[in-house]
């Protein structure tokens, strides 16, 4: 009998069940596609069994079953949960490993646990390599039935430098999925503060594409050191195949998207989350298909500052900073609503490796929460409060610079207006208080005596 099965043999799906046999375990693959099941038979052995029938799947694996299913998130997991369920048994284990909805995980947990079925929703990050290789993996759901697959998914996962595996149990119910979603927002985010600083490199400072792919290399060895700043310095420096320039230059500068940085917004403003930066990528990437972009092209012909690379390379640092810390912060509110026991360093740790937002820095996101701390917002964390004092000068440069430019920055002006915030006592919201208690007679509160009060603004005509 097989130890493990995947349902789902597309990029995913094939190379996490070939991360599991070239660990040790046996496994058993499944597709409703014939022919993804026909390319996962070329590595058939006796640890890797292809299967062409759900029944002969399943009745290939050992009890309790433990089942991946990595395919298309929506309809086709409740499409599969329905063909697998009469051909289970309770206590089996199945792991919805593809990028859902947190709020289908929840619904399908619950489903699930009617059946006597474990159903665990798991975040996985990394790609087609990480797949193969050691992906981020985000189990969350029943933490008994976690135990019981927790061996193999330590076993594939990629591993932090210091050799920790990228995974470890999340919470109960869909806090996997969710601790994913908020993963693709700060993601949404990072990736564009990176398009940001090279529209300002290839715009003020005048860089080729070379040029600026080597300072993105620069970076990834100084104060950026991140798999994003690594891709990035790749894409930029690629040659185009079509024609004798860079591919860069022939992508057309309009942004998709499956959509999952727009979930963590969406509950980020159910929540009330301020996760100002997470908003603004997501709405970049609209604002990139918009129709009316038919002006002049942006042309610099001021002075381009001395330290505007360092000031780049510190900008990009803080704002990645940032982007995490909203993450962090959206995790600590929905734990709090949602009733989830999150650990923060774990999640920290399962992000150093593997997947698309790691980098150095979640080292010291892992150390800024360890040993229990609570922090409202990672800058209260003295290790990132030092990294905002010291550069905060660096982006209001920056920023200042592009106003002037006329060269729209999103994300990095939504970082600095995060910071400026986050610590003023002064913030003018007192404004807005006294205006919604004129017209609607909504009350307020007071800054210096308790209780709610409501002003006769006017005399009634
Ligand atoms: N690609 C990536 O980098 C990453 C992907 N993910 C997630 O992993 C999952 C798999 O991703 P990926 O490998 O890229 O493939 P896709 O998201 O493209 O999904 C393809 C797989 O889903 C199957 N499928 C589609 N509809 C059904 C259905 N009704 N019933 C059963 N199976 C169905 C397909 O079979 P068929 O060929 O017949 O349609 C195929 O096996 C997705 O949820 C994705 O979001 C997570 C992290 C990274
Ligand atoms: O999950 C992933 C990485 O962890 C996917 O690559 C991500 O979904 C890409 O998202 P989008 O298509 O919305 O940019």
């Amino acid at each position: 009998m097989q130890q493990f099965g995947v349902i789902g043999l597309s990029v995913m799906g094939k190379n996490l069940a070939l991360n599991i046999r070239n660990h040790g375990y046996s496994v058993s693959g499944f597709s409703i596609d014939k022919s993804e099941v026909d390319a996962f038979a070329k590595y058939e052995d006796d640890k890797l069994k292809p299967c062409y029938t759900w029944e002969e799947f399943v009745n290939s694996l050992e009890k309790p079953r433990k089942i991946l299913i990595q395919i298309m998130a929506g309809d086709p997991v409740d499409q599969t949960l329905q063909k697998l369920l009469p051909l289970l048994d309770k206590g089996d284990i199945l792991i919805d490993g593809g990028n859902s909805n947190f709020h289908d995980t929840t619904r399908r947990f619950e489903e699930m646990e009617k059946h006597g079925i474990h159903f665990i929703g798991m975040g996985v990050s990394g790609g087609e390599e990480g797949a193969l290789n050691g992906p981020a993996l985000m189990p969350g759901g029943d933490e008994e039935a976690y135990k019981k697959v927790a061996p193999i998914l330590e076993a594939i996962a990629a591993k932090t430098p210091e050799g920790r595996p990228c995974v470890s149990y999340i919470g109960p119910s869909s806090s996997g999925h969710y601790v994913k979603m908020v993963h693709n927002g700060i993601e949404y985010a990072i990736i564009q503060e990176f398009s940001e600083v090279y529209d300002i490199l290839r715009k003020i400072a005048s860089k080729s594409d070379d040029e600026m792919s080597a300072i993105f290399d620069k970076w990834n060895q100084g104060l950026v050191h991140a798999y994003l700043t690594e891709i990035t310095a790749n894409v930029l420096k690629q040659k185009d195949n079509l024609t004798q320039d860079h591919v860069i230059d022939h992508i057309l500068n309009v942004a998709s998207y499956k959509g999952t940085g727009n979930w963590m917004l969406e509950d980020g403003v159910a929540l009330g989350a301020p996760i100002n930066v997470v908003a603004e990528a997501v709405i970049a990437r609209f604002m990139s298909k918009a129709t009316t972009r038919e002006g002049k092209e942006i042309v610099w012909n001021g002075d381009v500052p001395d330290n505007l690379i360092d000031n780049l390379e510190k900008s990009l640092q803080l704002t990645q900073a940032v982007a995490y810390a909203q993450g962090f912060q959206q995790l600590t509110m929905a734990a709090k609503a949602y009733d989830w026991n999150l650990r923060y360093p774990a999640i920290a740790q399962n992000w150093e490796a593997g997947c698309i937002i790691r980098s150095s820095m979640l080292k010291d996101i892992e150390k800024a929460y360890e040993d229990g701390k609570q922090l409202e917002v990672l800058f209260q964390d003295p290790y990132f409060n030092q990294l905002m004092v010291n550069n905060i000068p660096a982006l209001r440069e920056v920023v200042s610079l592009v106003t002037k430019a006329g060269i729209p920055t999103p994300a990095l002006s939504a970082s600095l207006n995060y910071l400026e915030s986050i610590f003023d006592p002064s913030l003018p919201a007192n404004l807005i208080q006294g205006q919604r208690d004129y017209f609607g007679a909504h009350t307020y509160l007071r800054n210096d005596r308790e209780g709610t009060f409501h002003t006769e603004w006017y005399e009634e005509k």
